[in-house]
């Protein structure tokens, strides 16, 4: 098929449209089970309630004294009040004696309160003394009903969920899973990523470089990408531009993986072998082209219920096409409920000089200064470079049309995570 032809049958669609056709293909891989030391990250795959309240006992929020409420009405400077002591509670331990008017009981922060007491007063607050040989307190403040005193199920109530399905479990979520009795989790199994590598020009990082040969550094950073977006990379062995060895080197990775994703040959040029793959293919082909800069020549499809996806062989534009259609399939693997990734809106710090037909993913940095945001994208960005990755925490995305974009602008952030 000569350039003329491929590019013909080309249709661009919108990055959300592009992003919703892989995720209509993409439904949540099986279950594992964790312990929560492992959990940390993945995404849940059950609902967690919570079955008993939190705290399922009185328990008192300050260091002091558990005393009625009542008792200390009208306390104050001139008219104190005085409380027996009738004992100590320690964390951990249950009070041996419920609370009779006219008397305290020493508490500590996290202990059960005494039945008959309603509020704690502060060590801080209170006077100890001595009369007649017993312990006393004297307050000269009051203590409202409740005060200092963490009612059952104020945290937590019995029947909360704590955790949904498709929730990342960060430290939050695994504590009040340790909480509830969990001692593991049920999650998604981490999707198995196959990560091929197309061109005969790509030799491993470890060989000599000889003229018309470069290092392939495409397929460590997507298996760096797959692990930051929760899933585990499979690396195929990189394959020249050749028709038979990529078609089977795909299969292998259909077969094998949730996700088979390369890299290369998917514009129009010759030796675009990938472009002629997809072609032919006897799946469902979801988009061959995409409105977005770098990486128009994305292409994707669908086969059996398993996602191609073939990313454009220039890093940049390899690192975008990951970015913005494989991770969110990846956690849409893994069942989370959103669409894309989140955005937000910053003033662009510097003019983009050049135009656009299609928005453009700038590799950037975002900031906040006097409570505005501002993002500066790089200005020697190209697809084919990879020093401007470097220090990126967003892409900065260009609009398009115009005769580029003023700084000042509202552009839209993507942060970049992992
Ligand atoms: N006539 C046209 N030529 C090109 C167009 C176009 O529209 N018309 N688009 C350009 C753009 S934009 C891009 S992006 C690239 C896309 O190229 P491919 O996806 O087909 O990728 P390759 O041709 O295989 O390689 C492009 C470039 O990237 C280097 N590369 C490839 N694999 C790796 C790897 N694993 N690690 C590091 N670098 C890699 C490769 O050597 C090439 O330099 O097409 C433009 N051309
Ligand atoms: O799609 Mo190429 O990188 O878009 O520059
Ligand atoms: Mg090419």
């Amino acid at each position: 098929m000569n350039e003329a032809s491929r590019r013909f049958q080309r249709t661009a669609v919108g990055v959300e449209e592009a992003r919703l056709r892989l995720l209509a293909h993409a439904a949540p891989v099986g279950v594992e089970r964790v312990p929560l030391a492992a959990a940390y990250g993945r995404l849940a795959a059950e609902r967690v309630a919570a079955a008993d309240p939190v705290p399922h006992f009185r328990r008192s929020g300050m260091d002091g004294y558990a005393v009625r409420a009542a008792d200390t009405a009208g306390a104050a400077s001139e008219s104190p009040v005085l409380l027996r002591v009738v004992g100590a509670v320690a964390c951990g331990d249950v009070p041996e004696t419920a609370l009779a008017p006219g008397e305290a009981m020493r508490v500590m922060t996290g202990a059960m309160l005494p039945e008959g007491a309603d509020a704690v007063a502060m060590l801080e607050a209170v006077a100890e003394t001595t009369v007649r040989g017993a312990a006393h307190v004297v307050l000269r403040r009051s203590a409202a009903p409740g005060a200092n005193v963490s009612a059952i199920g104020s945290d937590v109530e019995a029947g909360t969920t704590v955790v949904e399905p498709g929730r990342r479990l960060g430290p939050a979520e695994i504590a009040l899973l340790a909480t509830v009795g969990r001692t593991h989790a049920n999650v998604y199994r981490k999707p198995r990523v196959a990560i091929l590598a197309t061109g005969s020009e790509l030799l491993p990082p470890e060989a000599p470089l000889v003229p018309g040969k470069i290092r392939n550094s495409n397929v460590y950073m997507l298996a760096a990408q797959t692990i930051a977006a929760g899933a585990e990379p499979v690396p195929l062995c990189a394959a020249p531009d050749d028709m038979a060895r990529i078609a089977a080197a795909v299969e292998e990775g259909l077969s094998s993986c949730d996700l088979t994703i390369t890299t290369g040959g998917v514009s129009v040029g010759d030796y675009d072998v990938v472009t002629d793959l997809l072609h032919e293919w006897d799946g469902e082909l979801l988009f061959n082209k995409v409105r977005m800069r770098p990486g128009s020549v994305t292409s994707a499809g669908a086969r059996r219920g398993k996602l191609l996806l073939a990313l454009s062989g220039n890093p940049g534009a390899c690192f975008a096409g990951f970015e913005l259609f494989a991770r969110p399939v990846i956690l849409a693997l893994q069942g989370d409920p959103r669409s894309g990734p989140a955005a937000f809106e910053a003033r662009l710090a510097e003019a983009f000089p050049k135009p656009n037909a299609y928005p453009r993913y700038v590799r950037g940095r975002w900031w906040s200064e006097s409570g505005v945001l501002y993002a500066a994208a790089g200005g020697g960005d190209r697809s084919s470079r990879m020093l401007p990755g470097l220090g990126a925490d967003c892409f900065v995305v260009i609009p398009p049309g115009g005769s580029g974009t003023a700084a000042g602008t509202l552009v839209t952030v993507v942060p970049l995570r992992g």
